[in-house]
């Protein structure tokens, strides 16, 4: 048995049912958000997913912890019991016989926020804007064992005409779960930056627009780059649609999250890709929440690594 074959299995299935849930919200005529205190928006789709994942690793795994974007506070408020059966009623759709109190109770699961030797990190929307704009999303789940990503799965709902679903495990490698089965996934061997396709965030609020258009002339890359939501760019990389994936901090201080990128650095790594952060160093996955030894993120098919981060140091 291959490690980590249950940890897989889980996920794998975790993920698709989240997607599913995601899927029949976003095909309804209102999945109306509320803005979170950031001022970002949460959905009942996001808290649907997070019940049906954390519900899935408590069951298998119950003595770990997981690190995951939402929680359940805001739904327990007496002025949103409307939203709070709307959450329920759509968990009831995939898991008939779930309850409120359960429901609940699995969205709060995902409220540990400190390193741990076994944890999960849990996105369960990734891309939150995409998802209520009609562009990508993903349901993205990551196992960190002492502070290494072991164990990814990647659903993203509108890649493709059915939707994408990948995993990955640390050093066994990057697969596309197809109707015929795991297909191995594997960047680009691009090792021109002239012929390189370039990805980027829609939201210029999460990524510098204007330095990476500075970065593209740099490195003479000719396509204009893609702007797509989610960790469905790390997929793009990952899976050869394109070369580089560039995320640059646009204001000091902000600190990634580590469900932000963790089942996409393990998708990319394992496809034979390279991540690292603007300066090229490893992203640290072992201090909780956040990436704070880290700023921003860059992400490529591994031989134009070098050239892009040299390109950036230059730029900035
Ligand atoms: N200032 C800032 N800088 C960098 N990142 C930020 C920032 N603010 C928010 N976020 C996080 O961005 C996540 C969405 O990233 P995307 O790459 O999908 O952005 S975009 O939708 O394509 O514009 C988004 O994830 P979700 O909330 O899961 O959608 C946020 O965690
Ligand atoms: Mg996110
Ligand atoms: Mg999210
Ligand atoms: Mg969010």
């Amino acid at each position: 048995m291959s490690a980590y074959q249950r940890e897989v299995e889980i996920a794998q299935h975790a993920v698709t049912s989240a997607a599913v849930l995601c899927q029949n919200v976003r095909q309804g005529d209102d999945f109306a958000a509320l803005a979170k205190s950031d001022n970002s928006p949460v959905t009942v789709a996001d808290f649907g997913s997070q019940a049906i994942v954390c519900r899935a690793i408590r069951q298998a795994f119950p003595d770990d912890l997981i690190i995951a974007e939402e929680n359940a506070d805001a739904l327990r408020s007496d002025d949103q019991a409307e939203l709070r059966g709307r959450v329920v009623a759509e968990v009831q759709r995939v898991l008939p016989g779930a309850d409120e109190t359960q429901t609940l109770a699995w969205i709060d699961a995902g409220v540990s926020r400190d390193a741990a030797p076994r944890v999960w990190t849990l996105d369960p929307i990734d891309g939150t804007k995409g998802f209520l704009r009609g562009g990508q999303y993903a349901v993205a789940l990551g196992l960190l064992i002492n502070g290494q990503v072991e164990v990814a799965a990647l659903a993203c709902p509108a890649l493709d005409d059915d939707g994408a679903i990948f995993w990955a495990v640390r050093g066994a490698g990057a697969f596309q779960h197809t109707p015929e089965g795991d297909k191995a996934i594997a960047v680009t061997p691009t090792a021109n930056s002239a012929e390189a396709a370039l990805c980027e965030s829609v939201e210029s609020g999460h990524s510098d627009h204007d330095q990476s258009a500075q970065i593209a002339k740099t490195l003479e890359i000719a396509r204009p780059s893609v702007r797509m939501d989610s960790q469905a760019k790390y997929a793009a990389v990952a899976r050869g649609d394109a070369d580089i994936y560039l995320r640059l901090p646009t204001r000091a201080g902000y600190e990634e999250k580590i469900w932000d990128h963790a089942a996409g650095y393990l998708v990319i790594t394992e496809a034979g890709g390279k991540v690292t952060d603007i300066e090229g160093k490893p992203l640290d996955f072992s201090l909780g929440s956040t990436l704070k030894n880290n700023r921003g993120v860059v992400a490529t098919n591994g031989k134009l690594h070098d050239t892009v981060i040299a390109a950036i140091v230059a730029a900035s």
